[in-house]
């Protein structure tokens, strides 16, 4: 499927299939990998099925959380809507500017200052460098980090990098925003900060995908809810019937 078949803000993923091989270390010798080439499954015996057969549509402007047990797939789904996470099976295609906000710190030149990640951000973002330019006064007063957006960010507490992260990825104009967990590592007037944000793309017209462990954030954000379970859609619908779908699946109704 290519890019051209979605519309700007929209998300298909058509019976998406991904493994994980149980093995960290995938490497070994020249006839192992020529083995495991012919294996049947091409994560090996015992593979972890993180995504089974995951089928969403998410139309330009929709919020949806997506929510599950441990290990149910919530993190994969996103990274293979980022484009982090290949399939092995299925299709994926994302229209629009794509913002995402999840791992931050893998994101960041760690030897690079504050200031230098907001540039690289927006560049990889395609804004030009006056575009940045232009906004980096904002993008440095949203942060909040003070003097330490002149250090490197190696320094940075996970707080401080969920800060220039958001701080970044909030003024890139997203057609889609991808959001995992990410925010509940601020302090809570950061969160709230955050989340007013996020409002404000979403009524400006921005798809939202937040992958949650947080019912009352997904309730307060989401109008549409995914449940998954064992990499399947247990559910997905809308919020007030999938939250307590959710939660008499988690035995906390
Ligand atoms: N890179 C990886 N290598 C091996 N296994 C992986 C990898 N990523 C995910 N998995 C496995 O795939 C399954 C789904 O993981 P995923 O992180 O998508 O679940 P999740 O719903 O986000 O879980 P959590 O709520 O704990 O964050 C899990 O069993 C996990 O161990």
């Amino acid at each position: 499927m290519s890019a051209a078949t979605v519309a700007r803000g929209e998300i298909l993923l058509e019976d998406a299939s991904r493994a994980f091989s149980v093995r960290a270390d995938r490497g070994g010798t020249l006839k192992e990998l020529v083995l495991r080439r012919r294996a049947a499954t091409p994560h090996g015996p015992g593979a972890i099925q993180a995504l089974d057969g995951v089928t969403l549509r998410i139309a330009p402007g929709e919020t949806v959380g997506i929510v599950g047990r441990n290990g149910a797939g919530k993190s994969s789904t996103l990274k293979v809507l980022a484009g982090i996470v290949p399939l092995d099976r299925g299709r994926v295609a994302l229209g629009g500017q794509v913002v995402t906000l999840l791992e931050l710190a893998a994101g960041f030149g760690r030897d690079f200052s504050g200031r230098e990640n907001i540039l690289l951000g927006g560049a990889l973002h395609g804004l030009t460098k006056e575009q940045i330019e232009a906004r980096m006064d904002d993008i440095i007063a949203f942060s909040e980090l003070g003097d330490f957006i002149d250090v490197p960010v190696k320094t940075y507490s996970s707080g401080m990098y969920v800060r220039l992260g958001f701080a970044i990825a909030a003024h890139l104009d997203a057609d889609i925003l991808l959001i995992d967990e990410v925010l509940a590592v601020g302090d809570e007037a950061f969160q709230r900060k955050c989340e007013e944000r996020i409002a404000a793309q979403v009524a400006a017209g921005a798809t939202l995908v937040l992958v949650s462990h947080d019912a009352a954030l997904v309730e307060r954000t989401c109008a549409r809810v995914v449940v998954l379970d064992g990499g399947k859609v247990a559910f997905d619908g809308p919020c007030l019937e999938g939250m307590p779908f959710y939660h008499r699946m988690m035995g906390t109704s």
